[in-house]
């Protein structure tokens, strides 16, 4: 498979975000690590950096970044948080903040986010407020932020009232996707990414979704496919963003699976052990295919499909999967009323009409949500 708009560079492929102004690249290959700092005198001269990192990507892949920044002359500091989502939190976000002033650097240096997508929302967020705005650059570790969480300047933290709900977009300059890093990733983590891969199947390019079909293992496997599918990812969500950077219309396709998913990661209180993002967002792309199927709108063929194929890379694919305390309907209801996606108290949800044909239904019915939630945990 090849993509046309997916520019090659030197060892690299490039992906651009155009943004007018603040248009950045997306630079994809191995080994781009131990280059950081030769990478960073060139683009940003002069400018010091904080690095935010996790416990876990510290101990793997930290050494290698400083290494490249000494011998570049940069001057960075190094801010280590607990790896996992608990750490997209008011507190996370006070212990990050402070670690940045007391660094004493300036708005125009760097935030640098060395991490999965926990980090690289939390670093994003922290760089958008800091003197009200620092210049961000994402070095994403994970399948999941390589190809989703650090394009498109969605950063923030959860609140106990739901996911992502503090927060503001501000965009990266630079998102350098080292592959090698995935080497490191536990199967569970990749496959959590793999989700968001397929989503982009499934919102608009079935081809897509059909190729995954037939190429998942060589993915997982790593080398070539794996990076055409991440530069495909990639440019999916760039298109995406640069023509609905707010989400004020179509960007809300890259919620799809997320309405149903983030109510139950809320639910599940955010604890890795229960749920990670992408098994909820997996779980809530079915649940979104057969509530379409629910209300006429595609052959449960499709949802069998789906179904199917998350199955077999091993991604949970019903609620019943999740351990621990089974949900309920109502609070459910309770996170599902506060998405960000409600307007007018109307609740949105992305649908679909077949295979890779997601819309964007904006006038769903709470008491249709409900009923179908409860048949579904009876
Ligand atoms: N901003 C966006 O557009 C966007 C998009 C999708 C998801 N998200 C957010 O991203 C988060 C999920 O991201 P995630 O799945 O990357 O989770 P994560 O950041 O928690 O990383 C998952 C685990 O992998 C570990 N890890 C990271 N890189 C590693 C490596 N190379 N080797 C070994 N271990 C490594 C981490 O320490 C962590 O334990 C959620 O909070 C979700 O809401 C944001
Ligand atoms: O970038 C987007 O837009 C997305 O919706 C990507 C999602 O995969 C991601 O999980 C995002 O953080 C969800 O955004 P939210 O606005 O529903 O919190
Ligand atoms: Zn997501």
């Amino acid at each position: 498979m090849s993509h046309r708009s997916v520019a090659e560079a030197e060892n690299c492929r490039l992906v651009r975000v155009e943004l007018a102004d603040r248009s950045y690249d997306i630079e994809i290959g191995r080994d781009l690590l131990p280059k950081i700092g030769e990478k960073f005198t060139s683009l940003f001269p002069g400018a010091k950096a904080a690095i935010i990192t996790d416990n876990t990507v510290a101990g793997l892949h930290l050494e290698t970044v400083e290494a490249s920044l000494s011998k570049a002359g940069v001057e960075y500091h190094a801010i280590e948080l607990p790896a996992g989502e608990k750490t997209k939190s008011y507190d996370g976000l006070t212990f990050a903040c402070d670690a940045v002033l007391d660094t004493r650097l300036e708005r125009g240096d760097l935030v640098i986010a060395l991490g999965g997508g926990v980090i690289g929302d939390l670093a994003g967020f922290v760089a958008g407020i800091i003197r009200r705005g620092m210049r961000f650059v994402q070095i994403p570790t994970t399948l999941l932020s390589q190809v989703d969480s650090s394009v498109g300047g969605k950063t923030g933290i959860n609140s106990g009232h739901g996911k992502n709900l503090i927060g503001l977009f501000h965009q990266p300059s630079l998102v350098l996707a080292d592959t090698a890093v995935l080497d490191t990733l536990p199967r569970r983590d990749f496959a959590a990414g793999y989700a968001e891969m397929a989503k982009y199947g499934l919102i608009n390019d079935p081809d897509f979704f059909v190729w995954l079909e037939a190429n998942w293992q060589d993915v997982f496997a790593g080398g070539s496919a794996r990076e055409e599918a991440i530069a495909r990812s990639c440019q999916a969500k760039a298109d995406v963003v640069a023509a609905d950077e707010l989400e004020n219309g179509q960007r809300a396709l890259l919620n799809l699976g997320h309405t149903f998913g983030h109510a139950l990661e809320g639910m599940a209180e955010y604890d890795a052990e229960r749920l990670v993002h992408g098994e909820g967002v997996a779980i809530g792309m079915v649940l979104a295919h057969e509530f379409s199927v629910r209300l006429g709108l595609c052959d449960p063929a499709v949802t069998d499909r789906v179904i199917a194929h998350l199955k077999d890379v091993g991604l949970p694919t019903g609620i019943d999967e999740i351990p621990g305390q089974k949900p309920n309907a109502e609070l459910l209801m309770d996170f599902i009323a506060q998405d960000k996606k409600v307007s007018r108290g109307n609740l949105t949800f992305i649908l679909t009409r077949g295979l890779g044909q997601s819309y964007v239904e904006k006038s769903v019915d709470p008491v249709a949500v409900k009923d179908f939630l409860t048949e579904k945990l009876a």
